[in-house]
């Protein structure tokens, strides 16, 4: 699946489950301990092997730590699991076993014959040593509130030891990413697990914000779900997010009797002298994505330094507003990026007082980003085929009230994510927003959001470096040129981003990532697995 969901939406399709008949709360909570014992022996192949003449081997032994809800029922069960394949397991319980769920309760009475559940203050550093694989059952996604000291000293002294989490790390809100227990300073970098599993689709909390750094790696588990989704009435994409899967190669591919002009005609904007590499940047990243034309729009005095760079480039003297209306007469040009290195004068925000009137698919990032939010009526000539591209500075000067809102301390769930952020921003621009970042958030105006994760296999640090938010901007240009609406663009154009960082790895600078497209389309060519765009 590549659906997002909420908790409140992973209830429901549960509950949906339930109510039909099909399937009980009890089923469920086997299938999700069945997923977990499936996906650590996936994990650890070496686990499955048999023992041989080897009668000496030692056993293997595990820890389950439980919780006091239906997260620490799947832990019991895990832990039965592993006992009938031959595991020595220790069992602790967080809370009080009389006020466990009814399912996690029948599951603890199920592990109660085979052995003991020991009480939390028992759950001592000195057990690490001897269990290789501890799994932690003790919160999902019904944690509220900051977990408290006497877990975070278990689970910070279990840190050298394998672990699994089951469905979240039990300090992540499920529906923000947010981390609800203090993460010690001089263990950033350190992943909380080496692998959570989570049952039907990943939760928000997986792919936003801290939280994704700190799951390991994610295992998404069927429990037999996925007839449910119209139960609930949720078919639609206004209601899930999706994560960006890969692209089809067929949507990037050239049809081969057209030209250049059906390729569409990119115009973008460079600031004035010295200042002008970005907008090459961008305008570079246009061209190779497969615009069939790009314009770069200098100022007479940036022109000389321009025409030095440029070959397949072209370039358009573009004064000031009425110069750019001239060249608007064009009809072909039907893509535009202001913004890069642009400029913060009365002449820029004019240009892109233009650039909006003319109707024309719009990529508006940086400069012109802060150009509009300093001026309500520019801010007002957004429309639906424009797309804004801020970091989260950018972010909160556009939206101050709502970037406040992200940017409360989330000290209980189910709390305000970047999702609904990004959602929020977009319907008031009544355009798409693409919202930067590891966990980079698009949105159109209707709601339709998707996320770019670039955590876990796809995680590329490196591309944090200057001038890697022009070229984005290019390529988004490039491809609303080649006739992708605006929210496919932005959402091709952020995954193609994230692949050619991947593609160049560590050392990377901006220039890098318009060259890598060549080898990054290639691989895609003939690929017809993609999902989202
Ligand atoms: N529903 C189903 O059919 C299926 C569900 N499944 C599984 O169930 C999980 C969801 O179960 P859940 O809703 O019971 O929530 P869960 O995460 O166990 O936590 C709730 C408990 O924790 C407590 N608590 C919370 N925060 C706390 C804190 N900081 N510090 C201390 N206590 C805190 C909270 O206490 P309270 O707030 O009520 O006082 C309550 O007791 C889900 O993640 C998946 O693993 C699967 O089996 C598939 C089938
Ligand atoms: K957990």
């Amino acid at each position: 699946m590549n659906e997002l969901l909420t908790a409140a939406q992973m209830r429901a399709i549960e509950q949906a489950a339930i109510d039909s008949g099909a399937v009980t709360g009890l089923e469920l909570m086997e299938r999700a301990g069945a997923g977990v014992v499936e996906a650590i022996y996936e994990e650890w192949p070496a686990f499955s092997k048999p023992d041989g003449e080897n009668e000496q081997k030692p056993r293997l032994r595990a820890v389950v730590l439980c919780g006091p809800g239906n997260n620490g029922g799947d832990g019991f069960v895990v832990a039965r699991l592993l006992h009938q394949r031959g595991w020595v397991v220790e069992v602790f319980l967080y809370g009080d076993a009389d006020k466990l769920p009814p399912d996690a309760r029948v599951n603890y009475e199920k592990w109660c014959e085979i052995g003991e559940v020991l009480p939390w203050e028992k759950c001592t550093s000195d057990r690490w040593g001897r269990h290789p694989l501890v799994i932690e059952a003790l919160f999902g996604t019904g944690l509220t509130r900051e977990v408290p000291d006497d877990i975070r000293n278990v689970l910070l002294a279990t840190l050298n030891c394998r672990r699994v989490a089951v469905d979240l790390p039990c300090f992540i809100n499920s529906d923000t990413g947010a981390v609800l227990m203090e993460w010690p300073q001089n263990l950033s970098g350190v992943s909380a697990g080496h692998v959570t599993v989570t049952f039907h689709s990943h939760k928000h909390g997986h792919l936003l914000g801290a939280g994704a750094a700190l799951c390991g790696q994610v295992v998404v588990k069927s429990i037999g779900l996925e007839f449910c989704y119209e139960a609930i009435g949720a078919t639609t994409a206004e209601v899930f997010p999706y994560l960006i899967g890969k692209l089809q190669g067929q949507r990037l591919s050239k049809i081969p009797s057209a030209h250049k002009f059906t390729h569409g005609h990119a115009l973008i904007l460079s600031g004035g002298p010295a200042q002008t590499g970005a907008a090459r940047m961008a305008a570079r990243g246009a061209l190779r994505i497969g615009a069939g034309l790009v314009t770069l729009g200098v100022p007479p005095t940036a022109q000389q330094e321009v025409a030095a760079q440029v070959t397949a480039v072209m370039l358009k003297r573009i004064a000031d507003a009425d110069a750019l209306s001239d060249v608007l007469e064009d009809k072909r040009i039907n893509a535009l990026c202001l913004g890069p290195a642009l400029g913060l004068g009365e002449r820029e925000a004019n240009l892109i007082r233009v650039a909006l009137e003319s109707g024309r698919n719009c990529v508006l990032d940086a400069d012109a980003l802060t150009l509009i939010a300093r001026d309500k009526d520019l801010f007002e000539k957004l429309h639906p085929d424009c797309v804004l591209t801020p970091h989260g500075g950018e972010f909160a000067r556009l939206f101050p009230d709502i970037a406040a809102k992200l940017d409360a301390p989330a000290t209980k769930g189910p709390a305000y994510s970047k999702i609904d952020a990004t959602r929020e921003a977009a319907k008031r621009a009544g355009c798409t927003v693409l919202f930067k970042g590891p966990d980079t958030v698009i949105s159109d105006q209707t709601g339709v959001a998707s996320v770019n994760a670039a955590v876990y296999d796809r995680t590329v640090p490196w591309l944090a470096t200057a001038g890697s938010g022009d070229v984005l901007a290019g390529f988004i240009t490039g491809l609303l040129a080649r006739g992708f609406s605006p929210v496919h663009a932005a959402e091709g154009a952020a995954w193609l981003h994230v692949e050619c960082a991947r593609h160049f790895g560590p050392g990377l600078i901006a220039e890098d990532l318009p060259e890598q497209l060549p080898a990054v389309l290639q691989s895609l060519s003939g690929s017809d697995q993609g999902n989202a765009v």
